[in-house]
């Protein structure tokens, strides 16, 4: 049984025939559509457990759509269509008999701005628990959590204070914390430290290189500097323009150092150079 089987019977699931080992996400996606509007084509990429993967490339590449198309967050945008498959830990998350709850409590998420909830420290913590009626321990879980995000010795004396109290730095974590508390095994990250001051950026980038002891962690950056200091692996897009609209597609990936040393791409090495943003 798959770890996304108990959220309803797998009736029609037909196991994929072909995925990559050491991934715990595996995604070849032909095309996604806003509408009439192709954002995203051809784009095959492996998220290896246990690593970061950072996405990079400039403004309106479809990082962010691709990254969102991970955990079917994108979902909730009714005009968003992807031909392809997202498969974790083999199983295809967009199988009629999945429920995106589910997925989404497997493959966490962060955002850009952080976003905690107005209520307090601990209820935001406990949030996902309530939504997917943990049975367990919600205080040692929410301390766990706090802990591994690197915030309960700053909150442990104020866990009724409100969340929106706290400082932007600490907001980020306390919602790293939020997504960390059910447990998930992947980390998606949309630009999390985009919104955050430099000291507070760095304390985030050596939280990610902590959890990915326990967790696999994909991260959209604008920041090369950001991607070189954490990411294992990193995937470069770009925009093709050659059918008139602006198409975003995975133009290379492999190892952060080959990326930046040694791209293989011409797109890649311009960008890399600086030669466009
Ligand atoms: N909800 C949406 N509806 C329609 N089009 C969208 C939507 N979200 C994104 N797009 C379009 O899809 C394309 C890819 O956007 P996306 O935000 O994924 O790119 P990005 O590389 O993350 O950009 P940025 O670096 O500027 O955040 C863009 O042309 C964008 O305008």
């Amino acid at each position: 049984m798959s770890v996304l089987d108990i959220a309803r019977p797998a009736t029609d699931y037909v196991a994929p025939q072909k995925t990559v080992a050491a991934a715990a996400i595996d995604a070849r996606i032909s095309e996604i559509h806003y509408g009439k509007f192709l954002a995203v084509r051809d784009t095959n990429i492996a998220i290896e457990k246990n690593k970061i993967t950072g996405f990079i490339g400039p403004s309106g590449c479809g990082k962010s759509t691709v990254l969102r198309s991970l955990n079917r967050m994108n979902d909730l945008i009714p005009s968003f269509r992807l031909e392809g498959q997202v498969q974790f830990l083999g199983q295809d998350i967009y199988a009629r008999n999945i429920d995106p709850v589910v997925v989404r409590r497997h493959i966490g998420m962060v955002f850009q701005q952080p976003n905690p909830f107005s209520m307090s420290i601990f209820e935001n913590v406990a949030f996902g628990l309530r939504l997917n009626r943990y049975k367990g321990d919600y205080k040692q879980r929410v301390e766990y959590a706090l802990r591994r995000a690197g915030l309960w010795d700053e909150v442990k004396d104020k866990l009724k204070e409100n969340g929106l109290a706290l400082s932007g730095g600490q907001q980020q974590r306390l919602c790293i914390a939020r997504a960390i508390a059910t447990e998930p095994t992947v980390l998606l990250m949309d630009e999390p430290c985009s919104a955050l001051d430099p000291i507070a950026t760095r304390i985030i980038e050596e939280l990610m290189l902590d959890l990915k002891k326990d967790y696999t962690v994909a991260i959209v950056t604008h920041n090369m500097q950001q991607a070189m200091r954490v990411a294992d692996t990193t995937a470069f897009f770009s925009v093709d323009i050659s059918r008139g609209g602006r198409t975003g597609f995975l133009c290379e990936a492999g190892d952060t150092e080959q990326i930046f040393h040694d791209p293989k791409q011409d797109l890649t090495k311009r960008y890399i150079s600086g030669e466009f943003s």
